[in-house]
């Protein structure tokens, strides 16, 4: 019998992270075939302590979850971590796979890499084809340093066998989320709010910006499964469907919706029947994110989980989590 592939999943206690291993382990990967550490066992800013691991362990495959996360505010506030750490990280892990023998890498972008006014909805081939959104420049340049880095290891090393890829997930939510008021993303952000509305019987919210910008929410379960699909490609199907240059697949749920429709079913997961403001002294972001993933539903993945159903499990992982919040 074909021994399992050993497989490092790089941030397994983040939301997709752990989100992966719970989908490799459904699927029934064993478990004393992954590989994982937390970031105080392995900084993955540190190059030479990613490379003495990656030299240690030697997994046959890497899935790159592990990123500086958060917020509209957060990539604002924050813009040297955000372009730094991701940085680091991506190259570590990128060159330290090549190096230990690694063919098969899969790393995590974000739709924040296409042009602030991309043509909707956004296809792969709007890289690099303007300006992007202020805010989160700083993070969506490393997103597609990480992308260029699977490129140009794929084009020098190919012939070794080295076959990098990459997935731009959408705006994703679910178990495991961040619920920090300030710094987390619009999804958990409003759940706290409302739910601590509701608790303290306030009569109104207010939700960040206009209200009017649209964005695509996508449940991490279901990336978790886009991702291992991609993964599991063959290489002569992922060679077909891609390009030398343009190699990264996006990952979408089909549909969008205003932030402040995302509000309004946010109030009613959580039963808060307030009234709701906006706050237009609070960035808006890009006016409107809305994958084609067409690319990748021509490979045979569609999303299955719709945002009512995806907020009622997102709702019930914050009450599970309610108590350690603080
Ligand atoms: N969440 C979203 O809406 C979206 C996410 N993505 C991408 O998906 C991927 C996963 O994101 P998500 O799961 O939401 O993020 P999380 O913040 O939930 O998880 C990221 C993980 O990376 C770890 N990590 C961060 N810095 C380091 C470091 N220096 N060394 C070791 N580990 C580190 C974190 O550990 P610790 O917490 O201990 O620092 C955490 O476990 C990222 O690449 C992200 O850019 C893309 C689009 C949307
Ligand atoms: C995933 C993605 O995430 C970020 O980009 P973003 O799409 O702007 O994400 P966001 O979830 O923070 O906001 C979405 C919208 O929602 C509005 N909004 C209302 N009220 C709250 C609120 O309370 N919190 C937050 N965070 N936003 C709020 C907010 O004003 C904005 O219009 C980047 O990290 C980017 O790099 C990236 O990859």
């Amino acid at each position: 019998m074909q021994t399992a592939p050993k497989i490092y999943v790089a941030g397994h206690r983040g939301m997709v992270g752990s989100a992966i291993v719970r989908r490799l382990l459904a699927d029934g990967h064993p478990a004393d075939r992954l590989v994982t550490r937390t970031h105080k066992e392995l900084d993955l800013t540190d190059q030479a302590a990613v490379r003495a691991f990656f030299a240690a362990e030697k997994p046959d495959q890497v899935y790159l979850a592990a990123a500086k996360v958060g917020g509209i505010h957060a990539n604002n506030v924050y813009p040297a971590e955000f372009i730094y750490d991701n940085l680091m990280m991506e190259a570590n892990i990128v060159d330290a796979a090549y190096r230990s023998g690694v063919r098969r890498l899969l790393l995590l972008g974000s739709s924040c890499i296409y042009p602030k006014l991309a043509p909707q909805p956004m296809a792969e081939a709007a890289l690099l084809t303007g300006t992007l959104e202020p805010t989160n420049e700083p993070y969506a340049i490393a997103k597609i340093a990480g992308i260029k880095l699977c490129e140009s290891y794929n084009r020098q090393y190919g012939a070794q066998g080295v076959d990098y890829r990459s997935v731009m997930p959408t705006n994703l939510y679910g178990p495991g989320d961040n619920y920090h008021p300030e710094n987390s993303h619009v999804i958990p952000a409003l759940l706290r709010r409302f739910h601590e509305a509701k608790a303290a019987g306030a009569p109104d919210v207010t939700i960040w910006g206009s209200g009017t910008p649209r964005r695509e929410f996508l449940y991490v379960d279901d990336m978790a499964s886009a991702c291992v699909h991609v993964m599991d490609l063959d290489k002569a199907t992922y060679d077909r469907h891609t390009e030398p240059m343009l190699s990264h697949i996006n990952v979408g749920y089909g549909d969008d919706v205003t932030i402040l429709e995302l509000a309004q079913a946010v109030a009613r997961t959580v039963g808060y029947a307030g009234t709701i403001h906006t706050d237009p002294a609070k960035p808006d972001g890009t006016p409107r994110k809305l994958m084609d993933s067409s690319r990748l539903q021509s490979l045979g993945w569609s999303a299955r989980v719709d945002l009512d159903e995806g907020l009622q499990l997102a709702y019930q992982d914050f009450l599970r989590n309610d108590n350690r919040l603080g």
